[in-house]
């Protein structure tokens, strides 16, 4: 049995169910190990997958915080206790606030332990497991010190491999069918920054475009208020109809948002979290599309115009489409059980 565990939000929970899903596959029993208080409380029960959920704090610089620092302290402990009783064959962590702790402790107890880094950047807690690590998987090529870079290998990021028409998936969001569609997606929490900026600078677009804006559940009775003819709000959406659906879309830049752009090949204006909120990591995120010409990244607000015409543009669509095909590969859960497979 091997345990996966990530969460925390969507980026490091979906990704996570794949390579479970994929391991199955491959004939190897999986358990999941998830947070309390993560969305994994709400999404591993309908999952069907053996699993269990444990306190644990984030790793930050708010670990040394008395409050936080506790629970990162409970965390561990229980991981501890759980990877004793579990005696998995190995661990392949996704990242988020359990993933952390049970990584850990396996490396520790000499269990082969796997990491999963979804960003452009490795995070705090990666830095620390890339160490401990039998082997460093990527979402996406990253420069790393030659010492880890042995031990790494590019897979891609897992996405829902699963495409709809695009007026079949309008149709079943409650879309018109055959309208061109601009999507915001705001991640799994939504976004405040997009929900206060968008909507009335995007109503003037509504003569041709209709525009399916994911806000997030807790700001849904809000932005409901902002909604016009053509300008629908969702609180979340199911994200193989909304990318589907959608010709371009104004996003945060989480990186399952991201490779999920990329597979369905729809460009992208991408509007990271500020560096100081996220370490940079929605940031680099962007630029590794922006770089290659695949997707566009806000600066500021005052370039938004700008950058939303350059968007809007059929040509420089077509353009990033193309360049688009072939960033998110399909097959990553495949290949990262395969890794796992291998290390045990
Ligand atoms: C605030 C924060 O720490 N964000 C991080 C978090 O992003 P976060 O989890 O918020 O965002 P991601 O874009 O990575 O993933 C969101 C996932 O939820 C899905 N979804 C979202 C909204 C919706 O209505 N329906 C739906 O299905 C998306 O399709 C996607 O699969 O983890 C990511 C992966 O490590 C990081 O890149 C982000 O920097």
């Amino acid at each position: 049995m091997v345990i996966v565990t990530g969460g925390g939000t969507g980026g490091h929970l979906y990704p996570g169910l794949a390579a479970a899903s994929a391991l199955l596959e491959a004939g190897e029993p999986v358990t999941y190990v998830g947070a309390l208080g993560g969305i994994e409380e709400r999404v591993l029960p309908e999952s069907g997958l053996p699993h269990h959920l444990i306190p644990a704090g984030k790793l930050s610089r708010d670990a040394l915080r008395p409050k936080e620092g506790k629970k990162v302290l409970q965390g561990l402990w229980a991981a501890r206790q759980l990877v004793r009783d579990l005696r998995p064959k190995a661990v392949l962590s996704m990242g988020g606030y359990a993933g952390f702790p049970v990584a850990f402790v396996a490396a520790l107890q000499g269990i082969p332990m796997i990491i999963h880094e979804q960003n452009a950047k490795l995070g705090l807690a990666n830095r620390m497991l890339a160490q401990l690590a039998r082997r460093v998987t990527l979402a996406t090529p990253i420069e790393l010190a030659p010492g880890l870079a042995r031990k790494t290998q590019v897979v891609g990021y897992p996405v829902r491999e699963e495409k709809r028409p695009p007026a079949e998936a309008r149709a079943a969001l409650g879309l018109e069918p055959n309208r061109p569609t601009l999507l915001i997606l705001g991640g799994s929490q939504g976004s405040q920054e997009l929900n206060e900026q968008l909507p009335e600078r995007l109503y003037p677009l509504l003569g041709k475009w209709q525009i399916l804006h994911q806000c997030g559940v807790r700001w849904e009775e809000k932005l409901k208020a902002l909604e016009r003819p053509h300008y629908f709000v969702r609180g979340y959406v199911d994200s193989v109809l909304a990318w589907s659906a959608a010709d371009c879309a104004i996003t945060r830049g989480g990186a399952g948002t991201l490779s999920e752009a990329a597979y369905h090949q729809v460009p992208v204006l991408g509007v990271p979290l500020p560096r100081h909120l996220d370490g940079g990591a929605q940031w680099a995120n962007v630029g590794f599309y922006a770089e290659r010409g695949a997707a566009l990244r806000l600066e500021s607000w005052a370039q938004f115009e700008a950058e939303l015409n350059t968007l809007l543009d059929p040509s420089t669509r077509a353009q990033i489409r193309d360049r688009l095909g072939g960033l998110s590969p399909a097959g990553a859960a495949r290949r990262l059980a395969q890794i796992v497979l291998e290390a045990v």
